[in-house]
């Protein structure tokens, strides 16, 4: 068990509908230039990048955390800004916790996404959010953010501190299984043909 600190004290999160909070311990930006190889269509990525440079904020989050150890918990926002790559709509690169049986919450503030989920066995998953809107992701889930509208995706998220990140299981499988396209004024699931299965688990 861990000693408490002197800053493992209840703290108070002014949390922005837009995304962003007061009290914040960090905050994390992705740029445009950070998301080379996770699109499958290479040339809708790079025209991007051609438009509008490797320095356009794609994503950005804060969080507040008050220690490392097993059982505290970390609290943030994730704002997916809208996009589409050929048509495929603006994703996070997404992960899977490196501690794998580590569950998180997400929780819709504003906009209109998609948690787009997997397992290393083959399951998969897409839950949509709109602002009210919660999915409770077990462990073992491999977990993306995707926005399907025209307006930034925020999520109020949560999860155990020494859960922590991996991100090469997805790029080992040539990408998730699922791909989040465009469908008329909606959005619709695809095989990514790329995909080449994951690691076992
Ligand atoms: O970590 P990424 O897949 O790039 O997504 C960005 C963020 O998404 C979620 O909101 C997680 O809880 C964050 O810890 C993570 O950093
Ligand atoms: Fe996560």
């Amino acid at each position: 068990m861990s000693t408490p600190t002197a800053v493992d004290v209840p703290t108070l999160l002014e949390i922005s509908p837009q995304g962003g909070i007061e009290g914040r311990s960090r905050r994390y930006e992705k740029y445009l230039g950070d998301m080379d190889g996770v699109y499958r269509d290479e040339q809708a990525w790079q025209d991007a990048v051609g438009e509008r440079g490797t320095d356009d904020l794609v994503y950005w989050v804060d969080d507040q955390r008050y220690q490392e150890g097993p059982g505290a918990l970390i609290v943030g926002t994730s704002t997916v800004l809208p996009g589409l790559y050929g048509e495929e709509f603006a994703v996070t690169r997404g992960h899977l916790h490196a501690v794998a049986d580590r569950a998180e919450l997400y929780y819709c503030l504003s906009g209109r996404g998609v948690m787009l989920l997997e397992t290393l066995d083959g399951q998969t998953s897409a839950v949509e959010l709109a602002p009210g809107q919660a999915v409770n992701v077990p462990g073992h889930w491999i977990h993306r953010s995707v926005n399907v509208g025209d307006e930034p995706f925020v999520t109020l998220f949560c999860y155990a501190a020494d859960a922590g990140q991996d991100y090469a299981v997805i790029a080992e499988a040539g990408g998730m299984k699922n791909l989040v396209v465009a469908d008329g004024d909606g959005w619709a699931l695809k095989d990514n043909p790329d995909h080449t299965g994951y690691r076992a688990g």
